[in-house]
């Protein structure tokens, strides 16, 4: 799914008014009848008798005013504020509030002290959408604040109000804490920056039609992966044999650290590739055999650590460095297996990137298809320094990318795909049961065998990326997410 920014959001409505055609009142009809529905769907509105819809006097305001009569037509009787924030209203903002008046009163609310919010209510927040300016002051923070204090469960209409939708807030901005968000079409990019997680809660899209040719029509870098739109692997054809499926090496493990070498093999095993070949320290061999008997084992010459460059004539894909640990000797072999590596795919994680960040000179020198799997310390020790805000992380991701020619995995909750063309890939499946031990062995394992299936290195780290997470989200539904471990998500894993 294209994401895209505040102003091409106000395009897409121009556009969709202009085009299908439709006025914008009747756009924002169908906005809110949307989340209506969403709202009696989901059986908030039942249990919660009392709703308390708060809005501005943007669209995003108009919007709540439409809800609250749809509400009100429903058999609902909500109480309905406006918070007076600006001198001027939009249009339509002030069609629905002449609309809702019909009906019953809303009132201006002078004093959010008087808000009379109560625990077993439900809030809708239309204050402010889309359209924020400024960081909310006055009463419209007064009300924020209010609001949050209270227990209620509260729904953002669109986006939290106060929360810009694709820039960075302030530290000290006052900003709606929603359970929920129910955003229009699309997910804005502030949803998936991670400092923004309490801006937002649960988000939900509902779709309100705006046009799909301007969406073909405008081009942007933002990607969300749904199931519709990632690739996949080819075909297994019934002639095919382990040869077509590539020859994997994997360079993993040192003493007290092989576990991460069996899991990357596991998965990788699991992710499809025809052969498997991993190396071990020598104190690795009986355990690679017995826990992964499908893998070849070669072991260095080193007892404890790894240290001994390999041929890689033979293989399609190299994944290098979980578990394998910071000794001199590693540090040597990295800087061989880069030398050496240059026609080959390979997937560079965990204790490598460490080695990657100590020796930079290394970064200039990367295979051309290379993926790199930081998280955020991971990376932030690559750059060099430390990033003030989640959208100036994704500008140096991105130059990091075209810098280097090489795709970055930046894992996280929403983990980003950075390729050299410009391009970030959110990912929208997996979830925090894991954020445990292993589970990065895993992406690693994986990554390497789609490499060595042929894809591209963009390719298999998106496809790669959104697999690992179901994987995860399969062993999360099965275990729960306290009980995961990593080597549930590699029994996870399904094509
Ligand atoms: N395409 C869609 O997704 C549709 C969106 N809809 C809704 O419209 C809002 C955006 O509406 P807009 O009128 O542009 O802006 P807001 O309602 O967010 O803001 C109103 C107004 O308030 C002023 N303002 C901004 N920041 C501040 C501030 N900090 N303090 C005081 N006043 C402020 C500024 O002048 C703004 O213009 C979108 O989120 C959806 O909810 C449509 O209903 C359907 C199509
Ligand atoms: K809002």
């Amino acid at each position: 799914m294209k994401l895209f920014t505040v102003e091409q959001i106000r395009q897409w409505d121009a556009y969709t008014i202009t085009n299908e055609p439709i006025t914008s009142v009747d756009l924002m009809e169908r906005a809110a009848g949307a989340f209506t529905e969403w709202l009696l769907r989901t059986g908030l509105a039942e249990t919660h008798r009392e709703i308390f819809i708060l809005c501005g006097m943007g669209n995003n305001g108009g919007d709540g005013l439409a809800i609250a009569r749809l509400l009100y037509q429903a058999g609902y009787r909500p109480h309905v504020y406006v918070i007076r924030h600006s001198e001027r209203s939009s249009d339509d903002f002030v069609i629905n509030l002449q609309r809702y008046e019909t009906l019953a009163k809303v009132q201006w609310l002078e004093d959010p002290q008087t808000l009379p919010l109560n625990e077993t209510g439900v809030i809708i927040d239309a204050l402010l959408g889309s359209g924020l300016t400024r960081s909310a002051s006055g009463l419209l923070a007064q009300t924020i604040k209010q609001i949050n204090a209270s227990k209620a469960e509260v729904i953002s209409v669109d986006v939290a109000s106060g929360l810009f939708a694709d820039q960075a807030n302030d530290p000290d901005d006052v900003i709606v804490q929603p359970t929920h968000t129910v955003s229009f079409q699309i997910p804005k990019l502030a949803f998936l920056q991670p400092k923004n997680a309490p801006y937002v809660g649960k988000w939900h899209l509902v779709d309100i039609g705006l046009s799909q040719a301007y969406v073909d029509l405008t081009p942007s870098p933002y990607f969300y992966t749904d199931t519709r739109a990632i690739p996949v692997l080819p075909d297994r054809e019934s002639f095919s044999n382990k040869g077509t499926f590539g020859h994997a090496l994997l360079m993993a493990g040192s003493y007290g650290k092989i576990g991460a070498a069996v899991l990357a093999s596991r998965s990788c095993l699991r992710g499809g590739v025809g052969l498997l070949t991993v190396q071990v320290p020598r104190c690795g061999y009986t355990i690679i055999q017995t826990s992964v008997p499908e893998a070849m084992c070669l072991t260095d010459e080193h007892e404890t650590e790894l240290t001994q460059p390999n041929d890689l004539s033979k293989y399609s894909a190299v994944g290098i460095g979980p578990g394998m640990g910071q000794a001199k000797a590693s540090q040597q072999l990295l800087r061989q297996f880069i030398a050496q590596a240059q026609d080959i795919p390979c997937v560079i994680d965990a204790d490598a990137l460490n080695i990657l960040s100590q020796e930079r000179d290394l970064l200039e020198q990367l295979p051309a298809k290379t993926i790199l799997t930081p998280h955020p310390k991971e990376f932030e020790r690559l750059l060099g320094k430390p990033w003030k805000d989640d959208y100036e992380k994704l500008r140096l991701l991105q130059e990091f990318s075209t810098r280097y020619r090489i795709v970055v995995v930046l894992k996280g909750k929403h983990t980003v795909v950075a390729s050299p063309d410009g391009e970030f890939h959110f990912n929208s499946t997996g979830n925090a049961g894991m954020a445990t031990g292993g589970t990065g062995d895993v992406l690693t394992g994986v990554l390497t065998a789609l490499l060595a299936q042929k894809l591209e290195p963009k390719e298999a780290a998106i496809l790669g990326v959104y697999r690992h997470g179901e994987a995860g989200d399969r062993a999360a539904a099965r275990r729960g997410m306290v009980a995961l471990t990593a080597g549930d998500v590699v029994d996870g894993l399904r094509w």
